[in-house]
């Protein structure tokens, strides 16, 4: 990754008092070429990186330093590129289903932080968070002719699990509804992609991508990689485990309002024909994306979308064996 050293200009009050330890904290700084970012940290350690740009996650640490999100040493921290790795949003179209460029806009779009949001329902004691808004400029109006607010909040938990809510209103006032699809397009670090099996996605019906998005069933068994993927399953389980035999680690993604999961590894041939990501890289990565893909979601004026994905990563030991995949699906 190339760009300017990162020096920290702000530092906010943490959100809200730690009893134990050090409390959570919420940091204003400068990353790459001078563009904002928000460093999230955790009383045991973990840790989250916002950029502005994209409301884009960049890194996500457990409390050993370790990371767990995919970040490209090509990506480009330069508009109009969206960064390549961490957690794109795409909105308010996914891929090009639909006549924006690919995943819409906001993935490269400046955010702003959200000082004012509406209340949110769930309990954010504890955690370190930032609040982010996107609204449309008038050049967004002219290739999307609606008027939203899009409230995005990222928040580390004590434990280290990451969430990210999304809530979307339409504010139009011209009494018109829209439509729109989503997928925060979350890219894991794995060690060997080659070692990696994804469980809850068994037996569902996805659209291939590599097929003229064709309708297939997958087959009875966790999901493995031995060439370029690239798959939308259908109403999927709220839980989907992807679990790393060489880290002994399992990441466990849980979603709501998402129904679909988008699968994605370019493998070595369009790993190569991408500027912005390394040729070898497929192997280190891989994208599992809660989405609402195959049924857009239509809002009225003044109705809001709410979509939610939390991430959290467990030590496994599926090397020897001892993990009962039902337990990582079922388990709290
Ligand atoms: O290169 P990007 O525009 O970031 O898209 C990267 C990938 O995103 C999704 O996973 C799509 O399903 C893929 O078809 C696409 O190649």
């Amino acid at each position: 990754m190339s760009g300017e050293k990162e020096k920290s200009t702000v530092t906010s009050a943490p959100p809200s008092p730690s009893p134990s330890s050090v409390a959570p904290s919420v940091e204003f700084s400068k990353g790459i070429n001078g563009l904002q970012k928000v460093i999230l940290r955790e009383s045991r350690g973990s840790s989250a990186e916002v950029y502005l740009y994209g409301g884009h996650v960049t890194s996500w640490k457990n409390d050993h330093g370790e990371e767990l999100l995919f970040l490209s040493s090509k990506a480009i921290f330069k508009p109009p590129k969206a960064i390549r790795g961490g957690i794109p949003i795409c909105f308010p179209q996914f891929a090009s289903h639909g006549t924006l460029d690919q995943h819409g806009f906001a993935r490269n779009r400046f955010w702003a932080v959200d000082e004012d949001p509406p209340p949110f329902p769930t309990n954010t004691l504890n955690k370190a968070f930032v609040d982010l808004i996107l609204k449309p400029s008038e050049e967004d109006t002219k290739i999307w002719p609606h008027s939203f607010e899009y409230r995005l909040r990222i928040a580390l938990g004590p434990g280290g699990d990451l969430m990210l809510t999304s809530r979307i209103r339409n504010t139009n006032s011209d009494g018109k509804p829209f439509s729109f699809t989503f997928a925060y397009h979350t890219y894991f670090s794995v060690s060997d992609i080659s070692e990696v099996r994804v469980e809850g996605l068994e037996t569902l019906d996805y659209l291939d991508n590599l097929q003229n998005k064709e309708r297939f069933t997958e087959q009875g068994d966790a999901l493995t990689f031995e060439s370029e993927v690239d798959k939308i399953y259908l109403s999927t389980p709220t839980k989907i485990a992807i679990i790393d035999h060489e880290k002994k680690r399992t990441f466990v993604l849980r979603k709501d309002g998402l129904p679909d999961a988008v699968v994605w590894n370019p493998w070595d041939k369009k790993a190569k024909a991408m500027a912005d990501f390394g040729d070898d890289e497929y192997k280190h990565m891989l994208c599992v994306e809660a989405a609402a893909v195959e049924k857009a979601v239509t809002l009225k004026p003044g109705e809001e979308w709410k979509g939610r994905l939390e991430l959290s990563a467990v030590p496994s030991s599926y090397c020897s064996g001892q993990l009962d995949p039902q337990r990582v699906l079922q388990g709290s």
